[in-house]
């Protein structure tokens, strides 16, 4: 904070701090998507402009502002700000709602269910904005590594020949791997080779919600027309339509009739498609009949050039050996990563020095102490799966044979012991399980480790290896 400034001024300094990263963006992003999303956040600034919190109305809105505009609403707010800033997403309070119960609910009812809760403000089947693709992630700014050098390959080959080889393709890992810029760099690499291409990306919530305004409106000739009628369909997170039964016939429906037209259709998830719950075997089965690729985390290599890459876009240079250092301490995601550098350049910018380990020791202050303290569920779950030789997936699919369920156990039981995480949340991490079954893999393998000197020593070595 400059000197001297009063109080209020420091306030109205804050407030307007939310309003020039408002306007940034308005510039910055289609008007439609603006209207959407952008426009209806209300933001509450701290008097020194280090931490703002952005209220949004549901939490379908919070993920998706999480995953497509925080990043950037950050980086603009540091550039406004000219330090660091916090940014918070946090949920509205919304008026209580009735619901029926399952066995009142008419079709009507099943479907609005499913509904998230979407504003009215929301682009529809028939008005949305045409692809909704984000043009920054292409292939070109996909830094590829062994994690994700076979899907890269594929989605190249898909957007270089629709309708051909692979289709549909299905992309799995976990959160933050680059599955999403993925897709849309086919998206956007079709739609460069070819500017006629009919391309739609939609989260598999946006289309829950397509499918219920679709039933609320009667407009069903409308939904099929827009997305039977697609050349490729890339479709994120399909482990959002578990148990939305009419959401699952309307795919299975737009499915066959885009592969009959020999259309193209991609889908990610967090998990392989045998691995999915709650979600109807023939779909299931059709996911799986093209090609299934995996997004495993990124290796050292891989995240020090990401960082690099990443800084250099930044028009700013980061050296290798603090870039090895960065990579060394962030390990979980790419996501992460970004929100690393993120801080680094925004320090470095701020006190106008050089990038360098001192530095990025500095700016990571916080980030580097908590990752001392807690160790993320997302690392337990990747250096159980490496120890046990599974794949990572494995921690959140349904599968049940004792090679994966032991494993999955003994992650359980890490996260239990080495996080902060309640049973609910640490569930929750392990594809949607009930707190009791992490209760149970909990005890189980306490209990077991009294007597289980195997057990023992490979849990010593797996403490060891998380605690570094
Ligand atoms: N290989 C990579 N090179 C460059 N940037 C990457 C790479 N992988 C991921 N990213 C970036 O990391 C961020 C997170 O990636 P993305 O949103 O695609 O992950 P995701 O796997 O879809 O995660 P989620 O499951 O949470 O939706 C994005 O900003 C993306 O551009």
């Amino acid at each position: 904070m400059i000197e001297g400034h009063s109080p209020l001024s420091a306030a109205s300094d804050a407030s307007s701090l939310w309003l020039s990263c408002v306007d940034r963006l308005a510039q910055e992003i289609p008007e439609q998507q603006f209207n959407t999303w952008i426009r209806p956040l209300t933001a509450t600034v701290s008097p020194d402009g280090s931490r703002v919190t952005v209220a949004v109305a549901n939490r379908f809105k919070m993920d998706w502002i999480r995953a497509q505009y925080a990043a950037r609403i950050t980086a603009l707010l540091e550039g406004i700000q000219g330090s660091p800033v916090a940014l918070e997403l946090a949920l509205a309070p919304r008026e209580a709602t009735i619901r029926s119960t399952p066995s009142t609910r008419t079709m009507q009812e099943q479907v609005l269910a499913e509904l998230p809760d979407i504003a009215p403000a929301e682009p529809t089947a028939a008005t949305g904005p045409r692809s909704r693709l984000n043009p920054a992630l292409t292939f070109a700014t996909l830094v590829e590594g062994s994690a994700n050098r076979m899907a890269r390959a594929a989605a190249m080959h898909v957007a270089g020949s629709l309708g051909q080889l692979y289709n549909p393709l299905f992309i799995y890992g976990g959160v933050g791997l680059g599955k999403t810029h993925l897709v849309h760099a086919i998206g956007n690499q079709l739609l460069a080779d070819k500017p006629g291409a009919k391309v739609l990306y939609i989260h598999a919530e946006q289309f829950v919600s397509d499918v219920v305004k679709s039933y609320q409106r009667k407009t069903f000739d409308e939904f099929k027309e827009r997305y039977h009628s697609l050349d490729l369909l890339l479709i994120d997170d399909v482990q959002f339509f578990a148990n939305k039964e009419r959401t699952q016939e309307e795919f299975f429906n737009a499915f066959e009739a885009l592969l009959a037209r020999k259309s193209h259709i991609v889908l990610t998830s967090d998990t392989y498609p045998k691995g999915l719950a709650d979600i109807h075997e023939r779909l299931v089965s059709r996911f799986d009949s093209g090609l299934t690729v995996a997004i495993e985390p990124p290796e050292l290599e891989m995240r020090v050039a990401i960082l690099i890459n990443k800084a250099a876009a930044e028009n700013a240079v980061m050296p290798e050996e603090v870039a090895f250092f960065v990579a060394k301490n962030v390990r979980s995601n790419v996501r992460e990563l970004e929100g690393a550098l993120r801080k680094i350049l925004a320090y470095s910018r701020f006190n106008q020095k050089e990038i360098s380990i001192q530095l990025a020791r500095e700016a990571l202050k916080d980030l580097l102490s908590i990752q001392n303290r807690q160790i993320s569920v997302e690392n337990i779950q990747k250096t159980v799966a490496d120890y046990y030789k599974i794949k990572v997936a494995d921690m959140y699919s349904k599968k049940r044979p004792a090679s994966i369920a032991r494993p999955r156990q003994i992650a359980m039981f890490l996260a239990k012991e080495l996080t902060q995480k309640s049973l609910p949340e640490i569930g929750e991490l392990f594809g949607g399980r009930d707190h009791t079954t992490v209760l149970h893999a909990v005890r189980k393998i306490a209990a077991e480790r009294q007597t289980n000197t195997e057990l023992n020593q490979q849990l010593h070595v797996l403490e060891q290896t998380l605690k570094g």
